[in-house]
């Protein structure tokens, strides 16, 4: 399968439409608008501007590299992978998602719900036919829930963010990575080359990445067979990878499926970042049709 990604631009050689871009909005693909500004007034994904949630997303990133490491990610994956935490469906664990707010986004403060049902909205407008990839969207922060006290009530740095590999060099662009010099495999020899643990093209698959709420929706959508293909399975898995899907670091750790996977992930990333607003989805008006592809795609029931 091979797809064109058109990037998010934000200049263009002519002035006028510069100037009318800052004004409203850029629209992109089947017509999906980019806006110029978060809901705070600043540029999306800004980690550095001041803004009322600069100081606490940054002290997010400071608690997340230091705790981040080879030994954490595997004692997770140990206890989630068991899946022996409770017995739900897809859409109540939608549900449950009304009372949590992410502290790693400085761009939105509103309750998870509405961000899954603002980005799968905002992909079905625009690929119509893509069933799978507004169910990738509605269910790709579940993961999220892994806050909640049936979850086993995870403090946020374990949860949410953007998520890097472990085994390997930190890279540079990651977000604050200064933070990385307290990380105690910062310093370990056998964790801190560019392939690490790992070689060169071995594919994501074998990669252990930073625990979170993209690892672990992978590993219950994996556990409960889903039938999603293999580009929906890659997006949950790796959609907070910014370090690799916006910065093009540790591609040499990516096999071939990695290669046509991640355009899809290139896709989904606009709307799953720029469809963050105070715009709010009916919820009632659009479950019938969430209903009917979680049936498609998922069992009623899935262990968690
Ligand atoms: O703060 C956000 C949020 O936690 C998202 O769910 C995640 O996918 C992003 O990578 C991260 O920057
Ligand atoms: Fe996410
Ligand atoms: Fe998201």
């Amino acid at each position: 399968m091979t797809i064109i990604v058109h990037q998010p631009q934000f200049e263009n050689e002519n002035q006028e439409q510069v100037t009318k871009n800052i004004e409203t909005e850029l629209v992109l693909d089947g017509g999906f608008c980019i806006p110029h500004a978060n809901s705070f007034g600043h540029s999306f994904r800004d980690y550095d501007v001041h803004s009322e949630r600069q100081q606490g997303v940054e002290n997010f990133y400071r608690v997340n590299h230091i705790n981040q490491t080879v030994d954490f990610v595997k004692k997770m994956r140990g206890e989630y992978e068991k899946m022996d935490k409770i017995e739900m469906s897809i859409w109540e664990c939608c549900e449950l998602l009304n009372q949590v707010v992410d502290e790693s986004d400085p761009d939105l403060d509103e309750p998870q719900i509405e961000h899954l049902l603002q980005t799968a909205e905002a992909v079905r407008k625009d690929y119509p036919d893509q069933d799978w990839l507004h169910l990738t969207a509605l269910i790709h922060d579940l993961g999220k829930v892994l806050l909640h006290p049936s979850f086993g009530e995870l403090p946020q740095w374990a949860v949410v963010g953007d998520t890097f590999p472990v085994g390997c060099a930190f890279d540079q662009s990651i977000v604050h990575s200064k933070y990385f010099l307290q990380n105690p495999d910062y310093n370990n020899p056998a964790y801190n080359t560019k392939c690490g643990i790992y070689s060169e093209n071995c594919g994501l698959d074998n990669v252990m990445m930073s625990w979170g709420h993209d690892d672990y929706m992978y590993l219950v959508a994996k556990e409960n067979g889903t039938t999603l293909p293999s580009a929906g399975l890659f997006i949950i898995r790796y959609h907070s990878f910014y370090a690799l899907h916006k910065s093009e670091a540790y591609k040499h750790l990516m096999n071939e499926e990695d290669e046509e996977n991640l355009k899809w992930l290139q896709i989904f990333n606009k709307y799953d970042l720029y469809s963050k607003s105070k715009v709010r989805v009916d919820i009632e008006k659009v479950k019938p049709y969430y209903e009917s592809l979680i049936g498609k795609y998922f069992p009623a029931k899935l262990r968690w």
